[in-house]
C-alpha cells in the first residue's frame, strides 16, 4: 500500500515539474501557439476533428462564438464541474461562462462534441491598423470525424435556433451606446453596453389602438419575413420615422418595439460620430436583431441649412454642433450621404434583420431623401392624447377599466379631450400623482382639460382674428395700386384737359 502512495506522489510531482517547465519555457501569450502546433501533430493521428470559433472575425464580431456562448449557458452548462458566473450591472438574471481552457461535453441526436473555451492573452503589438483586442477568446469544439457532417450542419444550425430563443425568452436585452464617438475599446468595440430594462409595452402604450394594431402587425411581419426578404432581394431591414410633439411617446414607443421583438437597441450619438467612416464602423460592429435609433434627427445634423453649400453638395452647416463635431476648417465631416448610406448603402446590410428609428419634433425640418420609402418605410405621427389612448392611460395608472368609471364624467373628457392637446406625458403625470384616489385623479384631469381647451380656443380665436387682419390689410394692400393707378389716369386726363383747350 505504502508503495502505491508513493508512486502516486512521485507522478504527481513529475506532472507538477512538467506543468512548471512548461509555464517557464512558453509564456502565457505562446502557450496558445504550442497548444495549437500540438494539436495539429496530434490531429494527424486522431480519429476527432477540431473547429475553432474564435470571437472576433476579420473585422466583424463572429455571431456564431456569442450563439455558442449562449447556448452553453442554458442547462447544458449544469453539466459542467468549473463555470464562471457573471451578473452584469442591473441585469437580472445569472449568466454563466466556461472559465478559460475548460471542457464541457454535449450530446445532441446522439452524437457526443466537446466544447472548450479557449482565453489567453494577446502578443504585444508591433504594428496594426487598429487596435485589436487584449485577449484573444474561443471556443474550439472537437467531434468524430465520423460525425462532421453532421455536426457542421444540424448541430451548428441547432446551437444557433438555441441561441436565438434563448435570447428572446431570457436574456436581457442590451442597450448600447457609443458615448466615446466611433473609437474603439480595448476589446475592439465602439459600443457599451448595459442590460435594457424598459418596462414600455404596446400593453401600456397609450396611442390609438388601431394605429398600435397596425404597427405590431407590421413589426411582427418584418421579424418574420426573412424568406420574403431573400426571396424579393430586399436587405432585411426596416426604418421607421417617429414624429410629434415632445412628451407624445417617441421613446416609449421605441422600448415597445424592442420588448415586442426582443431585439436589442443601439442608441447612436450622432453627435459624437466625427466622419463617414467611423458612421460605418459603428454600424459594421452592431449585430442582428437590433433597433438603431437615432433620437431627435434634426438636432444631431442641421438638415435645414442643406442649401447653404448649394443643394447635392451634402455638407452641412454644423453651427448647432460641439467643436468635437466639426473638421479643421469647421465643417462636419458627416455627409447626408453618410447618413443615407448608413440607413440605405450596402454596409446597412452587414447585419441581418435591422430596424432603423428615427425621431424628431420637427419632421418639416429633415431632408425628403431621408424620409422616402425603403429609408423611412413607415411613418408614425405620435399624437396628443386622444380619448382612447387616455382610456389606456387611466387604466394603466388608476387600474381600472372605463367601465367602472362614472359615464358622464367620461362623456365630459371625451368632449374636451381633443381640443385640449394635451401629451400623454402631462396626463400621465395627473394619473401619478393622484393614483391613490380615483375620484380626485378624474376631477383634477378634467379640470386641466377644461382649463388648456379653453386657452387653445382662446388663441384660435385670436390667431382667426389676426388672420382676418391680415387678409383685410392684404386686400387693402392689393386693391390701393389700383385706386392709386386710377387717381393717375385722372389727373393725367385732367392735364390733357388743360393743355388741349
Ligand atoms: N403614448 C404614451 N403612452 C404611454 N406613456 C406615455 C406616452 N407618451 C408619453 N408617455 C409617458 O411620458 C413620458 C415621456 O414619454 P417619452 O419619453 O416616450 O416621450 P417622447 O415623445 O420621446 O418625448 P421627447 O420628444 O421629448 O423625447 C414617459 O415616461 C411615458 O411614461
Ligand atoms: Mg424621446
Amino acid at each position: 500500500m505504502e508503495e502505491f502512495w508513493t508512486t502516486i506522489a512521485s507522478m504527481m510531482g513529475l506532472w507538477a515539474f512538467c506543468q512548471t517547465i512548461l509555464h517557464t519555457i512558453f509564456p502565457q501569450e505562446l502557450r496558445f501557439s504550442f497548444l495549437k502546433f500540438f494539436r495539429k501533430i496530434f490531429n494527424s493521428f486522431t480519429s476527432y476533428c477540431y473547429y475553432e470559433i474564435t470571437e472576433v472575425d476579420g473585422v466583424n464580431t463572429n455571431e456564431l462564438y456569442h450563439a455558442v456562448q449562449l447556448y452553453l449557458s442554458s442547462s447544458a452548462a449544469f453539466s459542467a464541474n468549473r463555470l464562471s458566473l457573471n451578473r452584469a450591472l442591473n441585469s437580472s438574471s445569472i449568466t454563466f461562462d466556461l472559465s478559460s481552457n475548460d471542457r464541457l461535453v454535449d450530446s445532441y441526436n446522439g452524437v457526443k462534441v466537446v466544447w472548450e473555451h479557449v482565453i489567453t492573452q494577446r502578443q504585444t503589438q508591433t504594428f496594426s491598423w487598429r487596435p485589436l483586442p487584449e485577449e484573444k477568446r474561443g471556443f474550439i469544439l472537437s467531434a468524430k470525424k465520423k460525425d462532421k457532417t453532421f455536426v457542421l450542419g444540424s448541430y451548428l444550425d441547432f446551437v444557433m435556433e438555441k441561441a436565438k430563443d434563448l435570447r428572446r425568452k431570457h436574456q436581457d436585452r442590451l442597450l448600447y451606446t457609443n458615448s466615446h464617438g466611433g473609437s474603439l475599446d480595448s476589446r475592439g468595440h465602439p459600443w457599451e453596453s448595459v442590460p435594457f430594462k424598459h418596462p414600455s409595452t404596446f400593453e401600456t402604450l397609450a396611442m390609438d389602438p388601431l394605429k398600435k394594431a397596425e404597427i405590431m402587425t407590421d413589426l411582427l411581419d418584418f421579424a418574420n419575413g426573412g424568406s420574403f426578404y431573400q426571396r424579393t432581394g430586399r436587405a432585411w431591414k426596416r426604418g421607421y420615422l417617429l414624429y410629434g410633439p415632445p412628451g407624445t411617446g417617441k421613446s416609449s414607443m421605441i422600448a415597445a418595439m424592442a420588448n415586442h421583438l426582443g431585439y436589442d437597441i443601439y442608441d447612436l450619438e450622432l453627435t459624437e460620430v466625427n466622419t463617414n467612416s467611423e458612421l460605418r464602423k459603428l454600424l459594421m460592429k452592431t449585430s442582428s436583431k437590433s433597433i438603431i435609433v437615432i433620437e431627435d434627427i434634426d438636432c444631431s445634423i442641421n438638415l435645414a441649412n442643406r442649401n447653404k453649400n448649394g443643394i447635392g453638395s451634402n455638407n452641412y452647416n454644423v453651427s448647432s454642433l460641439p467643436a468635437s463635431n466639426r473638421g479643421e476648417d469647421g465643417e462636419n465631416t458627416i455627409t447626408l450621404s453618410g447618413l443615407l448610406n448608413f440607413t440605405d448603402g450596402l454596409w446597412s446590410c452587414c447585419g441581418n434583420e435591422m430596424i432603423f428609428v428615427f425621431t424628431t419634433n420637427h419632421v418639416e425640418k429633415l431632408d425628403p431623401a431621408l424620409l422616402r420609402s425603403g429609408r423611412m418605410d413607415m411613418h408614425i405621427h405620435m399624437r396628443f392624447c386622444s380619448f382612447s389612448a387616455l382610456k389606456i392611460l387611466v387604466r394603466n395608472y388608476l387600474e381600472c377599466e372605463d367601465d367602472q368609471l362614472d359615464g358622464v364624467v367620461l362623456k365630459v373628457l371625451e368632449g374636451v379631450i381633443d381640443e385640449a392637446e394635451m401629451t400623454p406625458a402631462d396626463i400621465s403625470e395627473i394619473l401619478i400623482k393622484n393614483r391613490r384616489d380615483k375620484n380626485k385623479a378624474l376631477r383634477e384631469l378634467l379640470e386641466s382639460l377644461k382649463k388648456r381647451a379653453d386657452r387653445n380656443r382662446m388663441k384660435l380665436s385670436e390667431r382667426n382674428k389676426n388672420e382676418d387682419k391680415d387678409e383685410e390689410l392684404e386686400k387693402w394692400a392689393s386693391d390701393s395700386p389700383k385706386k392709386d393707378s386710377d387717381l393717375l389716369q385722372a389727373s393725367c386726363n385732367k392735364c390733357k384737359e388743360i393743355d388741349d383747350p
